[in-house]
């Protein structure tokens, strides 16, 4: 069994992720956190996800949580700034990690990365198996289309989702840059007033928020007398979660290192 820490437990993700470690057959829960001041902290685990009693109970310190637990893998579905403090954690005392967090700034994503010369860390905005395939094959259009094409994202999320636009987007949208030739300066994240025509370059990244709605990307190639739409629609966080478990089993002991969710799935990367 792989001993495994979630962190962040009463949180959509970390509720949905405590119940797939309960269910699955080779994953054990050895350790439970949330914020600081949260309600949750001193409760056990399962009450804080709205289960039945786990017999684990939350902690608001992950350092004491690892030296307790003999942990072996933390999966940490959070916020950016929880994400950097914790993969230090991991790395002081060598425990490998999954990190779904998104919103990270150039610099996080550079201490995440610091931390991941000491430990392996599979850093993913997006850990649903369908999604990567997505990114894949939209890498892959953009490739063959080439030039011909005005290519945008549009991305819909849930009204209490804090980071815009969403890292799958973003993801996305490097993706396609790079395999178009583009870069960074070539993102446009709003449109607004008298913005002329179209730059030829131009990689544009929408947003949507309201109501429920999971998660839903879709990336748009727009032609001369055709269109493209490539969708992913997020139904449930489940795909998530039972991606994040399955990245879980494969970092395990792996040798340190940032890896990302087209590591665990056997893609080649892309960018
Ligand atoms: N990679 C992927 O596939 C996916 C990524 N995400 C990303 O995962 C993150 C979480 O999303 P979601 O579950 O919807 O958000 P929630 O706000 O529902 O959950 C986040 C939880 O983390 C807790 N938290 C914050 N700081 C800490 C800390 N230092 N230690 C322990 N717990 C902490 C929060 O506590 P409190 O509420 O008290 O602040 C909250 O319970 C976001 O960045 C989101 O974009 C989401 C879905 C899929
Ligand atoms: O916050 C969410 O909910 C989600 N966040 C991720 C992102 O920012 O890409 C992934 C998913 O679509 C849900």
């Amino acid at each position: 069994m792989i001993r495994t820490v979630i962190t962040g437990v009463s949180g959509r993700m970390g509720s949905t992720l405590l119940r797939l470690v309960r269910d699955s057959k080779d994953l054990e829960l050895a350790g439970a956190t949330s914020r600081k001041g949260s309600a949750s902290v001193g409760q056990d685990a399962g009450q804080a996800a709205r289960l039945e009693t786990l017999g684990v109970s939350v902690n608001d310190d992950l350092g004491r949580v690892l030296d307790a637990s003999r942990a072996q893998v933390v999966i940490d579905f959070t916020s950016a700034e929880a994400s950097v403090a914790h993969a230090r954690q991991c790395a002081e005392r060598g425990v490998a990690m999954v990190i779904g967090s998104t919103g990270f700034t150039p610099e996080s994503r550079a201490e995440v990365a610091a931390s991941a010369r000491s430990i392996p860390v599979v850093l993913a905005p997006n850990t649903s198996v369908g999604v990567n395939v997505v990114i894949r094959m939209a890498a892959e259009l953009a490739r063959v289309l080439g030039e011909g094409y005005d290519v945008d994202v549009l991305e819909a999320h849930h009204r209490m989702k804090k980071d815009a636009p969403s890292g799958t987007a973003l993801k996305l949208a490097e993706v396609l840059a790079s395999a178009l030739g583009r870069g960074q300066e070539d993102l446009t994240f709003a449109r607004h007033g008298q913005i002329g025509a179209r730059p030829k370059q131009e990689i544009g990244v929408q947003t949507l928020r309201g109501g429920d709605v999971v998660g839903e990307h879709t990336v748009y190639f727009f032609g001369e007398g055709e269109r493209i739409e490539l969708t992913h629609r997020a139904t449930s966080r489940d795909q998530f979660g039972l991606g994040a478990l399955r990245a879980a089993r494969w970092v395990t002991g792996r040798a340190p290192g940032l890896y990302d969710m087209a590591d665990v799935l056997g893609f080649q990367r892309t960018p």
